[in-house]
């Protein structure tokens, strides 16, 4: 549902605090907004029923209930009404428990008015955007036409509209990265920057100033002020790529800065505000390093308010010819050739593959598919589809052996990549393969595969 622009944007503030409330109401006012205000759950609910608001404002705790209970009215009647909550200080639970419910942001008691300034402006720009043009961000951004990625891509559209932290799940290749640009792209920090930090990229003891800044002097080689990614993503998003790789230090100073919105450059006395969306991706078990002790419980609760998971390309049903051609057009495009056609075997070769490494594999393969083929039809034989490590399955007869011996060259491959792919975890191998345990044993056995 999509609202009109009209000239005047009418705010909703819901505060049983009536200073509290008339502050917010002057700020407001003075933005040239019109303001309603709410001093109970019901009475906000009346109000919502009754106007159109274009965003709403309220306190988390009241006389007659919670905070939460607004986002949910608003949920349940599908309104496009950005929420935003008012939590007392330190209160982080809160703050993640209504970003879960659907609030677009929060703001933490005492409320700082710069900090409102900032919000209610980013909320209401989310407004101006037309809904179509959107549209095609998403659809540029990541290809595909499976329920898998449209789902994705809903989720998305979603996301861009709140300012909550996004957890990025998914296997290697599989388009995380991507997914965290569309949902920038579509957000109301369109026009700031997108940084993107491989975490596991950055020297540890570079890793404060390069988060955070320095300060000239702060060490040998400071010779200027220096921003950090936070800084550099200031009204942006920031994009934390392999966040599992943090050190523990690091994931300390992370979260204070996420907390507080505040960090401090490094020989610096002074904190200062920053305003950036989070966004982190791992293609590792999270909850498995927090387990561990790899992984700070509290930082991981904080990134993974929302998570998107990002589907294996062999999830995506016939989305693999879709990207491949579209893949296999750019790179002709690129090198001045006219657009070679896939002959149908190498297109029941890609439709078969399992793509342990996604759509990245795909680019990779068809870039070398390209190289080696005529120019004019790629064939099965320039993908080179074996997968790495394994031995080449071969043909039936003429050397190749007997059915028997091909079929079970194809299990042992699966096998073997199943346990590949589930780091030796027999039990998970066995349910990605669709079998019991018992059956997997069996198989391994009669193989002569070593335990
Ligand atoms: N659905 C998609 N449509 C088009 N291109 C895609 C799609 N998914 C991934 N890609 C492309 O595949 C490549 C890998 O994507 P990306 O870097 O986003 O993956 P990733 O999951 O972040 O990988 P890693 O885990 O290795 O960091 C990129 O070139 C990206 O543009």
């Amino acid at each position: 549902m999509s609202r009109k622009p009209r000239a005047n944007k009418r705010i909703l503030v819901v505060d049983d605090e009536r200073d509290l409330a008339e502050l917010l109401e002057l700020t407001l006012m003075k933005m040239g907004l019109e303001v309603d205000k709410a001093h109970s759950v019901g009475e906000a609910r009346g109000l919502i029923d009754a106007n159109r608001y274009d965003l709403c404002l309220t306190d988390m705790r009241m006389t007659d209930g919670e905070g939460l209970e607004i986002i949910r009215h608003i949920q349940q009647k599908k309104l496009d009404l950005p929420t935003a909550v008012i939590t007392a200080y330190g209160s982080t639970e809160n703050a993640v428990s209504a970003l879960k419910a659907g609030a677009f942001d929060y703001l933490a008691k005492p409320v700082s008015l710069d900090q409102l300034r900032t919000l209610v402006k980013s909320a209401l720009r989310i407004d101006d955007s037309p809904p179509d043009t959107t549209q095609d961000v998403s659809s540029r951004t990541l290809m595909g036409d499976s329920a898998a990625i449209r789902q994705v891509l809903d989720l998305i559209d979603k996301l861009a509209r709140s300012q909550a932290p996004v957890y990025i799940t998914g296997e290697s290749g599989s388009g995380k990265e991507r997914a965290a640009r569309a949902i920038h792209a579509k957000s109301s920090r369109a026009e700031k920057e997108f940084v993107a930090v491989n975490c596991g990229a950055i020297p540890e003891n570079l890793m404060e100033s390069e988060f955070f800044g320095y300060k000239k002097g702060a060490f040998t080689g400071a010779t200027e002020d220096r921003d950090g990614f936070f800084q550099a993503a200031g009204g942006g998003t920031l994009f934390l790529d392999e966040v599992a790789d943090l050190p523990l230090a690091m994931q300390v100073k992370l979260l204070r800065a996420i907390q507080e919105r505040k960090v401090r450059k490094v020989g610096s006395t002074q904190e200062e505000p920053v305003d950036v969306r989070l966004i982190s991706a791992t293609h590792q078990n999270l909850a498995k390093c927090v387990e561990a002790g790899r992984f700070r419980q509290d930082l991981y609760y904080r990134i993974n308010v929302i998570e998107l998971k990002m589907p294996p390309l062999r999830e995506m049903g016939d989305d693999f010819e879709l990207i491949a051609r579209h893949v296999l057009a750019r790179l002709a495009q690129q090198n001045g050739m006219p657009e070679p056609r896939f002959d149908d075997g190498a297109l029941q070769a890609l439709k078969y593959y399992d793509f342990p490494g996604n759509v990245r594999e795909l680019e990779n393969m068809l870039e070398r598919a390209l190289a080696l083929s005529d120019g004019i039809t790629i064939h099965q034989d320039d993908l080179q589809l074996n997968p790495a490590g394994s031995e080449p399955l071969g043909s039936v007869g003429d050397g190749g052996g007997t059915l028997q011996d091909y079929l079970d060259r194809v299990e042992k491959q699966a096998i073997l990549e199943a346990l590949e792919k589930t780091g030796g975890n027999r039990t998970q191998a066995a349910k990605l393969l669709g079998v019991t345990f018992r059956s997997m044993r069996y198989r391994m056995e009669r193989l002569g595969m070593k335990e």
